[in-house]
């Protein structure tokens, strides 16, 4: 059965994302461990790692909770966070006690009830990677535990914005849902905003770990 004392862990911390896209010099299984450990020793709770070998790394090096996911490009869907159950199976026995499943509305290969069903049966729990309102009750009435506003901006009809949307994370604590802040969270001013707007946790990547995206905010402002 899946352990929810890892939600309580996590609860009004900073989650760390430690992902390298295919064509970043960082782009190996032992950086993203390090990555992970540098974030460890700054006070991240957990971590949020992409794909099988990151994950397999990461859970080698510490016991922070990690919240699992792939990137899956398919011909068929839009969605390519862990668009399968299998993939998400494989992450918890790898070592993720939590695995994310882009929860959107698009078409999906699978039921969202059925891979969220697989994970627990795998002794895993679900966050539910949305970009509405509708979408993360939808998400949560399908099972999930919690879910991660980590897809605004990033489908078709949600809010785009250049940083984050903070009013889907308003409407989300109005309705009472238990959510993370995630996507666009660019500085310990943000992470604490959204604290601020009820999150049970913030997620940040890009600010932290991505020091080819942080050197171009850089570069654009020196060249201005
Ligand atoms: C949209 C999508 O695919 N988001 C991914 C989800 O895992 C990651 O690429 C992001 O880095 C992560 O969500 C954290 O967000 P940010 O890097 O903005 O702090």
């Amino acid at each position: 059965m899946p352990d929810l004392a890892v939600l309580d862990a996590l609860r009004g911390g900073l989650i760390v994302s430690c992902q390298a896209n295919p064509d970043s010099p960082l782009r190996d299984p032992y950086i993203i461990g390090q990555l992970a450990l540098a974030a460890e020793r700054g006070g991240a709770v957990g971590l949020r790692i992409q794909g099988f070998e990151d994950v397999a790394a990461v859970r080698a090096v510490t016991g922070l909770p990690i919240i699992g996911l792939t990137k899956t490009d398919r011909d068929d869907t839009e969605v390519y966070i862990t668009p399968t159950a299998a993939e998400g199976v494989k992450l918890v026995q790898l070592g993720a006690q939590i695995v994310a499943f882009d929860a959107t509305s698009r078409p999906r290969p699978e039921p969202l009830t059925e891979m969220f069903a697989a994970v627990h049966a795998a002794g895993g729990l679900v966050m539910g990677d949305i970009s509405t309102l509708d979408e993360a009750r939808a998400a949560l009435d399908h099972g999930a535990d919690i879910v991660s506003t980590t897809l605004s901006g990033y489908t078709p009809y949600s809010r785009q914005l250049a940083g984050a949307d903070w009013e889907l994370m308003r409407e989300l604590s109005d309705a009472g849902l238990s959510f993370a802040a995630e996507g666009r969270l660019n500085s310990p001013a943000d992470a604490a905003q959204a604290m601020g707007l009820g999150a049970s946790f913030v997620v940040v990547g890009s600010a932290i770990t991505r020091p080819d995206v942080i050197t171009g905010w850089f570069a654009k402002a020196v060249h201005a």
